[in-house]
């Protein structure tokens, strides 16, 4: 069992108050999505917890030790991140970049090997992204990339995933997909925290909600209590109809 955690975490959002401390356990096995309005601070907050970004207070940490005290490539072992919208920094290949996620566990120099390749490879199969392989990153739609982000992070295969969004631009069998393949990480030991949008995505997979309002206010617990719709519609300020579909609450917007 691993848990990433934080104690009295308030994330540094310039000019906003300090809002409520998060004291978060993140463990093996647990499927977490992070809900709130454009601008509340999820991106900021996993960013922080992947120690991109520094808390304005309090502290993570990995099994009880700070984060402070790791090595950046030990961390990167523990530890990955599917940002937002990535921007391609020199030209690669689809199979270059999901082999970067190697990069943690090999020595300086030291070249990737054929086992480094096979899990490569297996991540972009399981990604549905294989047949791209030699293609370039910067040609791919918005979804083949942000498949190819998400088989890079497998690749790395650390324990705790921390994912932005990690459905966007995904077409809804795509949607369904990674959705599936996280939860699967999950069950086999992994822990999973990702920012989502998407409110049914979040009740029909996650076992654990943070939510985040845009005043720094934040609540957080098993996904039966949190997802309720006086909450979420004071999360969203929009109002919400609810109806169940295979045992999960799914919350349609009212027109106004
Ligand atoms: N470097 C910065 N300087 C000033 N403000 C910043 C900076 N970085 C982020 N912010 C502000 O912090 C707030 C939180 O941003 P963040 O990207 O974390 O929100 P978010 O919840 O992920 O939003 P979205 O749903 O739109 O992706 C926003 O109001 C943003 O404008």
């Amino acid at each position: 069992m691993q848990t990433l955690s934080t104690r009295e975490l308030v994330i540094d959002i310039p000019g906003r108050a300090d809002g409520y401390p998060l004291d978060l356990a993140i463990k093996s096995g647990q499927v977490w999505g992070v809900l709130g309005p454009n601008g509340a601070g999820k991106t900021t907050l996993l960013h922080t917890l992947a120690g991109l970004r520094s808390p304005r207070a309090g502290a993570l940490f990995l099994n009880d030790v700070p984060t402070a005290k790791l090595k950046r490539r030990a961390l990167s072992q523990q530890l990955g991140l599917v940002f937002q919208d990535r921007q391609d920094g020199f030209p690669a290949t689809v199979l270059e970049t999901a082999l970067i996620g190697r990069h943690p566990w090999l020595a300086p120099w030291q070249m990737e090997g054929a086992d480094d390749l096979a899990m490569a490879e297996r991540s972009l199969e399981a990604l549905d992204v294989l047949h791209l392989k030699n293609r370039l990153v910067s040609t791919l739609s918005g979804g083949e990339r942000q498949r190819v982000a998400i088989a890079t992070l497998m690749t790395q295969s650390p324990h705790t995933w921390l994912l932005d969004e990690p459905t966007n631009h995904l077409d809804l069998h795509h949607q369904v997909a990674v959705m599936k393949l996280l939860t699967d990480r999950a069950a086999a030991g992994n822990a999973i925290f990702m920012c989502l949008h998407d409110l049914n995505l979040a009740a029909r997979w996650c076992d654990h909600i943070l939510l985040m309002y845009p005043n720094g206010e934040t609540c957080w617990g098993p996904a039966e209590k949190m997802l309720v719709p006086n909450a979420l519609e004071r999360l969203y300020n929009q109002q919400l109809a609810t109806v169940e579909v295979d045992g999960a609450p799914f919350f349609v917007p009212k027109r106004v």
